[in-house]
């Protein structure tokens, strides 16, 4: 079970040892007290369920359309198991960035409701980014530059109760491209599960925390002092599961890579840098699986030493 760091009231009392060794060794933690009003999350989840009742036709105006991430919908069969979620993926932020036939065009009160709490959460994306810059002894303003107005989407999924887990596909190993993702288990069932270490844990959420797990362009953008955490999620046998993942990315014309303050001849980039519009691209041309893509940022041993090998004069 991971651990927890939370405050006393909201988060203005993280402690950075704390959030710094959790970062390192967890990547995913805990936000019990984080200031989103328990109607609002009421809320969200009472029109969640809504949206999950209507009927197949009225959820289907919004499905993904060809040649697109974008939408509603559910992959079928993959290895053999059924897939065993419905998913609701867009991009929420920058605003002119939204598709218009998707969060514009939900029905007014879950799109009200959406609004308020993408709102809260994106105040509390950029404070946990600033104290998860004063952890890493960087200096706030470059988190703030990388971030603010960043590339923000959501994945609202909906798992129905399955009775039998042998044969059914929740969501499959992966870690998050994020800078950071907010968590949120709409309505209390668990079904999260983490690798640490190579062990598969489940998560048992606190009741109302937020899970915050750490992204793989965290990891890049830290030169691998935190790491991104792979996780899972399974579907509950007897009760249906609704989640709301909320992801924080760096702005679009931002480039993700090893933060510069944290480079030097000690530390070589252990990341390629790459634009964020084309990390996002170059994301969706895979199916998550595993930290594979994380792998693929990485610097191959040869390029690594050459970094080294131009430092060594010093
Ligand atoms: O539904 C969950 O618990 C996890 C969802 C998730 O990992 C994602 O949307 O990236
Ligand atoms: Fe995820």
């Amino acid at each position: 079970m991971a651990r927890l760091v939370s405050g006393e009231d909201h988060h203005h009392h993280l402690e950075l040892d704390k959030l710094h060794s959790t970062c390192k060794e967890w990547g995913v933690f805990q936000l019990v007290n984080h200031g989103v009003k328990s109607s609002v999350v009421e809320k969200l989840k009472n029109e969640l369920e809504e949206f999950y009742n209507l009927p197949m036709e009225e959820r289907m105006k919004y499905k993904i359309k060809a040649g697109e991430h974008e939408g509603y919908g559910n992959i079928g069969k993959e290895d053999g198991k059924r897939d065993w979620a419905d998913r609701f993926y867009f991009i929420t932020n920058p605003i002119h960035r939204r598709n218009p036939h998707l969060l514009p065009e939900l029905p007014s009160s879950l799109r009200n409701i959406l609004e308020s709490y993408f709102m809260e959460l994106q105040k509390i994306a950029m404070k946990l980014l600033s104290f998860i810059a004063k952890a890493l002894e960087i200096d706030v303003n470059e988190m703030i530059e990388l971030s603010e107005n960043g590339m923000q989407s959501v994945r609202m999924t909906y798992y129905p109760p399955c009775p039998n887990l042998e044969l059914a596909m929740g969501f499959a190993p992966h870690s998050d491209a994020t800078l950071i993702t907010i968590l949120n288990q709409v309505n209390g069932v668990d079904g999260l599960h983490v690798n640490k270490d190579g062990v598969w844990l489940p998560l048992i959420f606190q009741p109302n925390a937020l899970v915050v797990n750490i992204g793989d362009i965290l990891e890049i953008f830290s030169n691998g002092v935190y790491h991104s955490i792979e996780h899972k999620a399974t579907a509950n046998m007897v009760k249906e599961r609704i989640t709301v993942a909320f992801f924080v990315n760096p702005k679009f014309e931002a480039e993700v890579g090893p933060s510069p303050s944290l480079v030097n001849p000690k530390n070589p980039p252990l990341f390629k840098r790459v634009g964020m519009e084309q990390y996002g691209r170059d994301y969706f041309v895979r199916r998550p699986h595993g930290k594979t893509y994380l792998q693929h940022m990485r610097i191959e041993d040869g390029q690594d030493n050459l970094n080294k090998t131009s430092y060594i004069e010093n």
